[in-house]
């Protein structure tokens, strides 16, 4: 297997939705999960370039973990339910300080799932009907309930990050540009996400080859070392 050229790491509570939304992007469908453990990772080909996903247990004992995954790190997708405002909490209380092993030019999206859960959804171009008996378990959606986080909410806190980082909000891409709102249920969004990450990474890793120090030496412009005392080895 090649070495991935990048790292994207998904953070976040458990249950809001990082494993669904990494398989809906990677396989393109939304199958049942189960709490994830350690973590896990798929490797995607983008252009000419391996970008390696990590998926994260959100649970509270593998927290300890959570620094070593974003270790180089080039993007954090730190994921919270737009129906559990304490899940937005947890990003910052919790998941935000793991974040200091990542690459110091790291990008951050904060990522609202779950949104087709929300009446809002409907707006959001998800029209399907509510579940009947006999309805494919896939094909339904729960009853609509009003958004409990607005995307002002995550807006709010990719500013807290950048302070947090200390970095100049012209120095990176704009708070809208970096926070979505997606269902891994429906699909919504959920390409929009990782691809919009993807094309931001990738002149991070030209940059990268351009300043890395060539490991190439010239052979045939040294000269054989003199040897003072024939045969002598010592
Ligand atoms: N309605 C709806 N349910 C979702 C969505 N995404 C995930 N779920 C459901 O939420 C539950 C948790 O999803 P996971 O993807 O396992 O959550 P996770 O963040 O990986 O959780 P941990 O691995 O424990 O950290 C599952 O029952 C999913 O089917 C979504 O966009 N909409
Ligand atoms: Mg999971």
């Amino acid at each position: 297997m090649r070495k991935p050229d990048s790292k994207i790491v998904l953070l976040g509570d458990m249950n809001v939705g990082k494993t669904s939304l990494l398989q809906r992007y990677m396989e393109r469908r939304f199958p049942d999960t189960v709490s994830t453990v350690g973590g896990a990772f798929y490797l995607k080909q983008w252009r000419s370039y391996n970008i390696s996903i990590w998926d994260t247990a959100g649970r509270e004992q593998f927290h300890g973990l959570g620094s070593m995954y974003c270790r180089g790190a080039a993007a954090i997708i730190l994921t919270y339910d737009v129906n559990h405002p304490q899940s937005l909490v947890e990003l910052e209380d919790r998941f935000l300080g793991l974040t200091d092993t990542a690459s110091k030019d790291c990008l951050f999206a904060i990522v609202g799932n779950k949104v087709d859960l929300t009446e809002e959804g409907a707006l959001a171009g998800q029209e399907k009907e509510k579940c009947s008996p006999d309805t494919d378990a896939g094909d339904c959606v729960s009853p609509r309930v009003p958004k409990q986080v607005q995307l002002e909410d995550a807006v709010a806190l990719y500013k807290k990050i950048l302070k947090y980082k200390m970095l100049d909000e012209q120095d990176v891409p704009a708070a809208e540009q970096m926070c979505f709102e997606t269902s891994a249920k429906t699909g919504y969004n959920v390409d929009l996400l990782f691809e919009t990450l993807f094309d931001l990474v990738v002149p991070m890793i030209l940059q990268q080859r351009a300043e890395r120090p060539s490991h190439t030496v010239d052979i045939s412009s040294q000269k054989p070392p003199k040897r003072t005392r024939p045969g002598c080895c010592a």
